[in-house]
């Protein structure tokens, strides 16, 4: 099980410092949304050079254009990109198949997708690389979650990893873990602690025994 860490709401030297904080805990490194498109995609290769060895998610939630965008984001030194399980079937086939052509792995994100089974059925016949159920920000206000949705895309998804994102913290971790998804995504439930090392490596010490048993 792998722990993925999210930057959202961070400009370049600040994503910078936390993860060299970070750095020892973690696996993924993703840049946000939020700050892809503030900084534009130097904030990926900015990340990639400082950190070389990290594997680097680009989330930019395709939704159109989808081979151009992942060449684009694979471009600029992103290992994972992402892209929407809303999209067109002709979109996710576009980016899993330049992912293919440039070495790459494609994130596909189930955010706001009603029917979960069906649609991460049809995704995983696609050929995504990982498929990551999530809840948003809007709806982590609402206190939503989706561990539920966790359990229902492991019974379905035969070939992708199993991702999860969305409001994970410590606490509710053991939930997470429990349905033992192959990739767990924290963003706030690190960086926004005032001991970020000391948080990230709390969450490592529990996917590491969850992973194990
Ligand atoms: O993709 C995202 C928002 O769209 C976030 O990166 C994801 O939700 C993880 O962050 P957090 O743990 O703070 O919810």
């Amino acid at each position: 099980m792998k722990l993925q860490l999210a930057l959202d709401l961070v400009n370049i030297p600040e994503a910078v410092e936390l993860v060299r904080e970070v750095a020892e805990h973690i696996d993924i490194v993703e840049l946000g949304t939020p700050v892809i498109n503030r900084e534009g995609l130097k904030a990926v290769t900015e990340l990639k050079n400082a950190f070389p060895d990290l594997t680097i998610l680009a989330d930019v939630k395709i939704m159109d254009a989808a081979g151009y965008e992942v060449a684009q984001a694979s471009a600029a030194g992103a290992d994972i990109v992402t892209i929407l399980a809303q999209a067109e079937d002709a979109s996710i086939k576009g980016a899993v198949e330049e992912a293919k052509k440039q070495g790459k792995k494609i994130l596909v994100d189930m955010i706001a997708v009603k029917d979960i089974k069906t649609r991460a059925a049809e995704i995983d016949a696609l050929g995504a690389d990982y498929i990551c159920v999530h809840t948003g920000y809007d709806l982590q206000a609402e206190g939503k979650d989706s561990f539920e949705d966790l359990r229902t895309i492991k019974g379905v998804v035969k070939n992708a990893k199993t991702a999860i994102a969305g409001g994970i913290k410590l606490e509710t971790l053991p939930e997470v873990i429990e349905a033992q998804p192959d990739l767990v995504i924290v963003g706030g439930g690190i960086t926004s602690k005032e001991n970020k090392e000391e948080a990230a490596a709390q969450i490592r010490q529990l996917i590491n025994e969850g992973a194990t048993v």
